[in-house]
């Protein structure tokens, strides 16, 4: 039987985070790409485009051109505008990469919410491409995902999971919405919780220390009272890569040396 592992690594800065989730990236691109001939991936919005970003535009190790690129949530705003997901993941990412070497526009797939005339909409519209792009796999209850980059807020959210709010009970959707998000901008479409609990692969992407006491319940407490704490795949594996402010609450114990090489 396959065994799947949970990984917390620390680094001294945010540079060091880009540095290794370059590394873990391009390791399962290429094993991914060998395997099925694509990659499955989607990126969170946030703080966490930049800093996966930085190393990874410029890997000669990873073949763009399979990628799938999807999103794990959105703010109900036009692409173009600031708040937008997708324009951080397009300002940090797809315009970094080399022209030769870029994932194609038929492979990305953006959350567009403005084009329709609700976010409940919106949120049947991604379903209805999640189910084309994973077509042939409809026998799954929920899609599965290669790797899903997920950032944490300091409130514990992840995607636009809040606590103490119902989206993050939905189990017969694998898209929702939310029009009272505690985060501005109210509107949001987010992957709900067991699409994420299906992935593959898992990566959570936080630094500062203002997420430190949420990162110490969640990985020392096992607190499952945020969002991001019920994140526990069923058949893959979750790897946190933080910033030693992020860590910083931490026991050494819960914390493994990153293999440089992978
Ligand atoms: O609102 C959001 O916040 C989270 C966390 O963002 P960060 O800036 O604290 O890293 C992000 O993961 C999510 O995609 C976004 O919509």
């Amino acid at each position: 039987m396959k065994s799947y592992e949970q990984k917390v690594f620390s680094f001294p800065d945010t540079d060091g985070v880009s540095e290794a989730t370059c590394l873990y990236i391009e390791k399962l691109s290429q094993e991914y790409i060998a395997e099925t001939g694509r990659f499955t991936i989607a990126f969170s919005g946030g703080s966490l485009p930049k800093t996966v970003s930085k190393y990874l535009v410029n890997s000669k190790k990873v073949d763009f051109t399979k990628w799938l690129v999807f999103f794990a949530d959105e703010r109900c705003v036009p692409l173009d505008d600031a708040e937008s997901n997708y324009l951080l993941v397009k300002n940090e990412f797809f315009d970094k990469l080399p022209k030769d070497n870029c994932v194609p526009p038929q492979n990305i797939f953006p959350i567009n919410a403005s084009l329709v005339s609700s976010s409940e909409e919106a949120a049947n519209d991604y379903e209805d491409s999640l189910l084309k792009a994973f077509v042939g796999k409809e026998t799954l209850r929920y899609p599965q995902f290669d790797l899903l980059l997920l950032g944490m807020g300091p409130d514990g959210h992840t995607c636009s999971l809040f606590p103490g709010f119902p989206q993050i009970q939905e189990t017969g959707v694998w898209v929702t919405s939310i029009d009272n998000s505690p985060k501005p901008p109210p509107s949001r479409i987010t992957l709900t919780l067991p699409v994420l609990n299906d992935a593959h692969n898992v990566a959570f992407v936080n630094c500062g220390d203002q997420k430190a006491q949420v990162v110490k319940e969640i990985l020392q407490e096992n607190s499952t009272k945020y969002p991001a704490g019920m994140v526990k795949p069923r058949r893959g594996n979750l790897y946190w890569f933080m910033d030693d402010k992020s860590s910083s609450l931490l026991d050494r114990a819960v914390i493994s040396d990153f293999p440089h090489k992978l």
